[in-house]
C-alpha cells in the first residue's frame, strides 16, 4: 500500500518520485529500481530537500536488497550503500537513514533482509510526516498574530510528502489564523522557492508574493516582516545550521532588524556527531547552474563560477530551532545537550 505523498511513492518493488527539476511546468515521475537509480535521482535533485533525500536514500537500499533476493546480505549491500552515500554531502539525512537501516541489517539474510528493510524505510518515510506536523504546529505558536513570514528555498509537502518543515510552520500558521503572508525568495541559482514554494502554496491558496532573494532587506527596512522561516540540512552541535545558500544573508538581515530568525528540522537533521559548522561540508555544484536560467546562457560562456549549494548560519543568529520532539530556544551547544538529553529515543 503506497503511503499518500504527492512526491515519493513506494510501490512493493520501485520507486516512483515526482521529479522536481521539471515542476511547476510538467508533472512527471520517475520509475526508480535500484540504488543506483535512487543515488542518481539525489544527485540529480529530482528529490531534493534534506529529509526526502534520506527517505529516497533508504528505499534505495530496500529495492537494492530486494533486487538481491535471496542473495541480499550485508556484504553484498555494501556498494549500494557508498553509492547513496555518495550522492550529496551536506544534509545529514542521507546519512542517518543509511545508519538506521545498516541498523537492520544483523538477522536472518535473504528475502527476510529485504523486508526488514522494506519496513525500516516505510517506518522513516511515515516518521518524518508526522514530525512535519509536529514541528509545524510548535513552530506556528512561536508566531505573532496575523503574521508576516520571509522563506527560502523549499521545504514544503513536496520535499517530503507530508506538511513541510518551515512551510510545516507556514500550512500551521494559516490553519489557525495567524499569518497574513508569506515572502517567498527565488533561491537563486536552483530557483527552489520560485519553482516550487511559490507553486506549493498557490495550490492551497496560502497568500504568496514571490521576491527576487535580494528584496530581502527592503522588505525588512520597511517592516514588512514579522520572522523568517527556514529549514536545515544539518545542525551541528552547537547549533550552527548549515541550509541552502543564502540562509546566512537572511540571518545577519534579521539581527539587524531584530527580526525572529526561526529553523524549522526533524530530529534527523541534527548532527551531533558534527562539533561545528566549520565541519560541515558543502557541496558545490555544477556552474552552469549559475551561467544559466532555464537553460539559456545569462553570463559569458565559460566564465569562472563559484557555486556553492549551501551555507551556514551561526547559532548565535539563530532566535529558535524548532523538531518535532521541542523548541530550542538561543540554540547554543548546552541548550542543544538538553535537547538530545530530554528527546525520546
Ligand atoms: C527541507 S530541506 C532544507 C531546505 O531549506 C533546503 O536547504 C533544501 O531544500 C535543500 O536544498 P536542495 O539543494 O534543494 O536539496
Amino acid at each position: 500500500m503506497p503511503i499518500e505523498s504527492p512526491a515519493i511513492h513506494w510501490l512493493d518493488d520501485h520507486l516512483l518520485l515526482l521529479d522536481q527539476r521539471r515542476l511547476p511546468a510538467h508533472t512527471e515521475w520517475l520509475d526508480v529500481r535500484d540504488a543506483a537509480g535512487a543515488a542518481e535521482a539525489i544527485r540529480q535533485m529530482a528529490v531534493r530537500g534534506a529529509p526526502a533525500i534520506g527517505i529516497t536514500a533508504a528505499y534505495g537500499l530496500a529495492l537494492e536488497a530486494l533486487r538481491l533476493g535471496p542473495g541480499a546480505s550485508a556484504a553484498r549491500l555494501k556498494p549500494a550503500l557508498e553509492v547513496l552515500a555518495a550522492s550529496r554531502p551536506t544534509a545529514v539525512n542521507l546519512f542517518w537513514a543509511l545508519e538506521r537501516l545498516r541498523g537492520r541489517f544483523d538477522g536472518e539474510p535473504g528475502e527476510a533482509l529485504g523486508k526488514r528493510l522494506v519496513r525500516e524505510a516505510e517506518n522513516i518515510h511515515r516518521e518524518d510526516q508526522a514530525a512535519n506536523q509536529r514541528l509545524g504546529e510548535l513552530g506556528a505558536a512561536l508566531l505573532p498574530p496575523h503574521a508576516s513570514l520571509y522563506t527560502h528555498c523549499n521545504t514544503g509537502a513536496l520535499a517530503t510528502g507530508g506538511h513541510g518543515t518551515a512551510l510545516g510552520i507556514v500550512r500551521s500558521a494559516w490553519r489557525n489564523g495567524h499569518l497574513k503572508t508569506v515572502y517567498a525568495g527565488e533561491t537563486r541559482p536552483w530557483l527552489q522557492g520560485a519553482r516550487l514554494t511559490a507553486w506549493e502554496l498557490m495550490q492551497e491558496n496560502i497568500p504568496v508574493t514571490l521576491v527576487a532573494d535580494s528584496a530581502a532587506g527592503l522588505l525588512m527596512a520597511r517592516g514588512r516582516i514579522d520572522a523568517v522561516v527556514v529549514g536545515a540540512d544539518r545542525i551541528a552541535a552547537n547549533g550552527d545550521t548549515a541550509n541552502k545558500i543564502g540562509t546566512y544573508n537572511l540571518a545577519v538581515l534579521a539581527r539587524h532588524h531584530r527580526l525572529p530568525f526561526i529553523v524549522a528540522a526533524p530530529d534527523s537533521t541534527l548532527d551531533p556527531a558534527m562539533e561545528n559548522g566549520a565541519g560541515i561540508v558543502i557541496e558545490e555544484r555544477d556552474g552552469d547552474e549559475v551561467r544559466r536560467v532555464g537553460g539559456t546562457l545569462m553570463a559569458p560562456d565559460g566564465c569562472p563560477v563559484y557555486n556553492p549549494a549551501f551555507d551556514v548560519t551561526p547559532a548565535e543568529l539563530i532566535t529558535a530551532i524548532v523538531t518535532e520532539s521541542g523548541v530550542i530556544h538561543d540554540p547554543d551547544r548546552d541548550a542543544l545537550a538538553d535537547h538530545f538529553a530530554r528527546r525520546p529515543s
